[in-house]
């Protein structure tokens, strides 16, 4: 019997997506699992990683490898974070409170979406241990993206992550197919909720570096910039104070043909000198995290790995995923001969022959 067909819940990533898929309504799977275009970069995400080899060092005497890690002061127990993804109530009841509660569990960082089906307050009361950042698509409303940022902060968010990838919404032709536009009733993005009414989500394309400006001028929490692939773009991040930069395109949702991560990261850690790198996409087992770490990016996140453990098993499910990642990423580091994370670098990594 396969992982897929039992009743025991399953124990592999690529069970739990297809446990995800049976479970869910097919324009909610398609929703989470599409990408923009012909889903170029959505595969080339996935498609990298396997071009990428592992080259061990032997007899090194490491020990049981670390995994831990600290971001920007936030502590967490493995390189794996959970990207933002919106709407957590489609994959679960519990939504984002089931997230949170397994990013507790198992220690590690959440960044909850700005289009959380869960508002932050709930989410952070829901799981008092989970260290959480908040994303922010920066509003043309500055009073109300202020008022957002305000949440996050009295929410306990330890830092903000901006997404910059996102100037105008994606196409993805699966939601075109099904007329996938809008939330079913009941539901709605939470952390939009103003003065008793439900803003409208504005992806601007009048976002600029002014916009970085005011908000370094706003709060004293660390900034993230999420979707940076072009190194032309780290001097003037780098100028504006931010803590750290996010190496994705989206999970290809965005503008097709972009590169994979993992090809585009090497560039802009060159480009970032001591400010640490993040990278997310197409990251699904432990060797993809160890590959990108050796290359320079200091943690990685994951986000529909997530929602896939969400929509199979709540909770629960989300948890083990992170889990699985968490012993893949550790057995990972200890045939690589590696104490810790810190021990990589990228005469670990080779390119395989085609
Ligand atoms: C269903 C879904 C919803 C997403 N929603 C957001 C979002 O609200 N904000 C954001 O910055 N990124 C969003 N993303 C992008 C993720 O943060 C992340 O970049 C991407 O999923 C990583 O790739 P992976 O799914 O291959 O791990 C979303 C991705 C998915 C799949
Ligand atoms: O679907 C997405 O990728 C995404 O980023 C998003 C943003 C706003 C509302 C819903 C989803």
């Amino acid at each position: 019997m396969t992982a897929t067909t039992g009743t025991r819940p399953p124990s592999t990533l690529r069970g739990f997506e297809a446990a995800a898929r049976a479970r869910l309504e097919p324009a909610h799977y398609d929703y989470f699992a599409g990408g923009a275009g012909d889903e170029v970069t959505l595969r080339a995400n996935e498609a990298a990683f396997g071009r990428l080899t592992l080259l061990p060092r032997v007899l090194r005497g490491a020990g049981v490898p670390r995994t831990d890690v600290t971001l920007l002061g936030s502590r967490a127990a493995m390189p794996v974070l959970i990207a933002p993804t919106a709407f957590h109530r489609l994959a679960d009841p519990e939504g984002e409170r089931a997230t949170a509660r397994a990013a507790a569990t198992t220690g590690t960082i959440m960044i909850v979406s700005m289009a959380a089906t869960v508002g932050i307050e709930a989410v952070a009361a829901a799981a008092p241990g989970a260290a959480l950042w908040f994303q922010l698509y920066p509003q043309p409303d500055l009073a109300f993206t202020e008022r957002v940022v305000r949440r996050a902060e009295a929410a306990g968010c330890e830092a903000l992550v901006v997404t910059v990838d996102s100037p105008a919404r994606g196409v993805r032709e699966r939601e075109v197919e099904h007329g996938f536009h809008d939330l079913p009733d009941g539901l709605c993005c939470e952390n939009l909720r103003d003065g008793g009414r439900v803003r409208p989500l504005v992806m601007s394309p009048d976002i600029s570096w002014r916009d970085i400006a005011w908000l370094r001028g706003i709060t004293t929490l660390p900034i993230v910039l999420k979707g940076v692939l072009n190194p032309l773009d780290v001097p003037p991040a780098l100028d504006h104070g931010v803590a750290a930069l996010l190496v994705s395109n989206h999970g290809g949702r965005q503008l097709d043909t972009l590169p994979a991560t993992v090809d585009a990261l090497p560039a802009i850690v060159a480009a970032a000198g001591d400010v640490p790198v993040l990278l997310d996409g197409g990251v699904r087992r432990g060797t993809d995290a160890v590959k990108a770490m050796a290359l320079g990016a200091r943690a990685v996140a994951v986000g529909r790995p997530v929602l896939w453990g969400l929509a199979a098993d709540g909770e629960r499910g989300a948890a083990r995923v992170l889990e699985l990642l968490r012993a893949e990423v550790e057995l990972a580091l200890a045939l690589c001969g590696c104490a810790s994370a810190d021990d990589l670098g990228p005469a670990l990594v080779g390119r395989a022959p085609c």
